[in-house]
């Protein structure tokens, strides 16, 4: 048997006939002389130190052991004075313990025996009967309703989050706890719209303090919590965002969208003869990248057409590092961080200087166009805009690396949000064939079949489409829940006073459908849009308040065009083979829709198989 450390216990002890020493030989028997000395102690001592006989054990093991059983000496009596715990290594020779290295033996077996399974378990039944006492009679939110779990611990929530199925999860908690209900031992969920505004409405309620917990990026107007910072960006951005500022990119957006679309599926068709089937959703996705890399760099390249996802791919590696530093900041300062996450952080990286040479290769251009010509026309996209964007108040304009992460932000927060819309809305459009008709019969009434419809004209002359995808955003809105910490002195939510230090979440897809605010809420009605300023408004969507949605006009902008367009050119159909029709519905009796996940974004979980059409040119 090989002795780790090559160390040997043995157990010495002064009895009635004067001080023993259990001699052990350090060169291999240990455990004979061991055993030998346990002679002195009890039966299911030596037992316990047989049964160990055949396997190697560590010199804190060996302590533990040669304690117990001096332990059982002193407590049996047949050596009660001076009673030494002695180590024998081939090096140093026998040498008995001093009085803190036995004490510090004795403390390390006591915390053992604490940690005999028996004493965990009863451990753990305190610990969760007080959580469950102070969470029933003491809590602050006591009288909140809400699930007994939730009360007790985040766990619930964090499977749910974990599985993806975070939105369903709060939907039916609001059925059955109502607007305000408990959704962590220090957390509520708000759904109801007055709440949310209250939330919302003010930098009080900061974002939740995980967002800045991410140092891959320059503080930038998604990630940060300081209201002056947030408002400072608002500031120097927002021209670009109003309808005046988009107006200039809409060219450079149809381009590399609806256009670069239907270039692409007017090839499918007639690579097919007559009609083709295609992804949508795959489709949509690289097309809304490639819009905003074609605003935000300033890039020629075209993924949907080329099929080159290098973009797409850094976007998702950015996301990862970014969700993985919220959820487990020590990642940011492990020591090797950067080699265990080697290809993370070298995506990231190239992401960066993907961003900032394209600030510099505008900077160069622009300086040799100047030169050569002082009336040169700057070009009309997000990344002039946000070059040039100065703050009206203090005069200030971003620096480059300011510039990069605010473009890098917008591609990150702008593609698939408004992608994954569009896909919900065409998805929910072929499961009721009746707004179907009326959306085609109303763009096809407006526009001959080869226009190119811009923004304005799909806003002014199609409300019923436009209904529709306000109506695909209520019940499928591709945004999550917003958390945000409690302010200084609480606030009160449906009645509730809730106190500073806890946290809310703000629960877009529940607020959707509350029933108090949305007539029939599972419903698919579009109708209820048509005309109604007010519903619009009341859409939680693109949040509201101080941090809503900045791209917002970018978002209709691109999903309006591209319905219109489409729905325009295009006869589509649901493939033959699809598991979804009108006819399959679930109990609420509305059509069954396809599963989803979250990926940052509520997106179509498996979309090669449910996100199929068929296309045909518009008969
Ligand atoms: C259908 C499409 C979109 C939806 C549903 C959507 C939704 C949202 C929501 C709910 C928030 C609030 C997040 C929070 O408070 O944590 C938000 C913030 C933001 N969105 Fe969008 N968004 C969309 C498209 C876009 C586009 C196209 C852009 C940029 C071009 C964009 C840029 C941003 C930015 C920068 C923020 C952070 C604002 C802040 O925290 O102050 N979004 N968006």
């Amino acid at each position: 048997m090989s002795r780790p450390f090559g160390v040997a216990l043995l157990i010495a002890g002064v009895d009635e006939r004067g001080p023993q020493l259990y001699n052990t030989d350090p060169s291999g028997t240990f455990w004979r002389y061991e055993a030998k000395a346990i002679g002195a102690g009890s039966e299911g001592a030596q037992t316990e130190l047989q049964e160990q006989y055949h396997r190697d054990i560590t010199m804190g093991e060996a302590e533990v052991l040669a304690l117990k059983v001096l332990k059982q000496v002193m407590e049996e009596k047949l050596s009660n004075t001076n009673v030494q715990l002695a180590r024998v290594t081939q090096e140093t020779g026998y040498t008995i313990y001093t009085k803190d290295e036995l004490q510090s033996v004795i403390s390390r077996i006591a915390l053992l025996e604490l940690l005999r399974p028996a004493n965990v378990i009863c451990g753990l039944g305190a610990w969760f009967a007080w959580r469950a006492a102070y969470a029933l009679y003491f809590s602050p939110l006591c009288n909140v309703p809400g699930p007994f779990w939730a009360r007790v611990s985040s766990l619930p929530m964090v499977i749910h989050d974990l599985k993806g199925t975070e939105a369903d999860f709060m939907i039916e908690n609001y059925e059955k706890y109502g607007s305000l209900y408990v959704m962590g031992p220090e957390k509520v969920a708000v759904c109801d719209l007055d709440d949310c505004q209250i939330v919302l409405s003010s930098h009080s309620f900061a974002k939740d303090p995980r967002y800045a917990q991410v140092d891959i990026l320059e503080p930038n107007l998604f990630l940060t919590r300081d209201p002056e910072l947030s408002r400072q960006r608002r500031r120097q951005i927002g021209p670009t965002f109003s309808m005046t500022g988009l107006s200039k990119m809409e060219p450079m957006l149809l381009a590399a969208g609806p256009q670069q679309l239907m270039a692409k599926w007017d090839r499918a068709i007639d690579d097919a003869g007559g009609s083709a089937r295609v992804c949508y959703h795959y489709d949509f996705s690289l097309m809304t990248f490639d819009i905003i890399s074609s605003l935000g760099f300033g890039q020629s390249h075209r993924s949907l057409t080329t099929g080159d996802r290098r973009i797409v791919h850094w976007v998702g590696q950015t996301f990862t590092l970014m969700l993985l530093q919220m959820a487990v900041p020590i990642v940011k300062s492990l020591p090797f961080r950067h080699l265990f996450a080697k290809s993370l952080y070298a995506d990231v990286r190239r992401f960066i200087s993907f961003g900032s040479q394209a600030i510099e290769e505008r900077r160069s251009v622009l300086a040799s166009t100047v030169e050569a010509s002082s009336g040169a026309e700057k070009p009309r996209d997000l990344l002039q805009a946000f070059i040039d964007a100065e703050d009206p108040e203090s005069k200030i304009r971003m620096t480059s690396s300011q510039v990069t992460t605010e473009t890098i932000l917008t591609l990150m927060a702008g593609a698939d949000t408004s992608s994954n819309t569009l896909s919900w809305t065409i998805h929910l459009l072929l499961l009721h064939p009746r707004c179907f008709a009326r959306v085609l019969e109303e763009v096809r009434s407006k526009f001959k079949p080869d226009q190119l419809i811009s923004f304005k004209e799909a806003k002014e002359g199609l409300p019923f489409m436009e209904a529709c995808a306000y109506e695909s955003m209520r019940l499928q809105p591709v945004s999550g829940s917003l958390p945000r910490c409690i302010p200084r002195g609480g606030a009160v939510l449906q009645k509730h006073f809730i106190p500073e230090g806890h946290t809310c979440s703000v629960s877009i897809a529940a607020a959707n459908m509350n029933s108090t605010w949305w007539e029939k809420p599972y419903a698919f009605l579009p109708e209820r849009f048509v005309g109604n300023e007010e519903r619009k408004r009341r859409l939680l969507t693109f949040s509201m308040g101080v941090r809503v949605c900045p791209g917002k006009n970018l978002a209709w902008m691109e999903i309006i065009t591209t319905l219109a367009n489409i729905f325009n050119r295009y006869d589509i159909e649901m493939p033959k083979d699809s598991l979804f029709s009108p006819e399959l519905l679930d109990s609420n009796g509305c059509p069954v829709l396809m599963p989803y996940r979250y990926s940052i974004t509520r997106a179509p979980r498996y979309p090669e198989r449910d996100c199929n059409i068929v296309i045909t040119k518009r008969q």
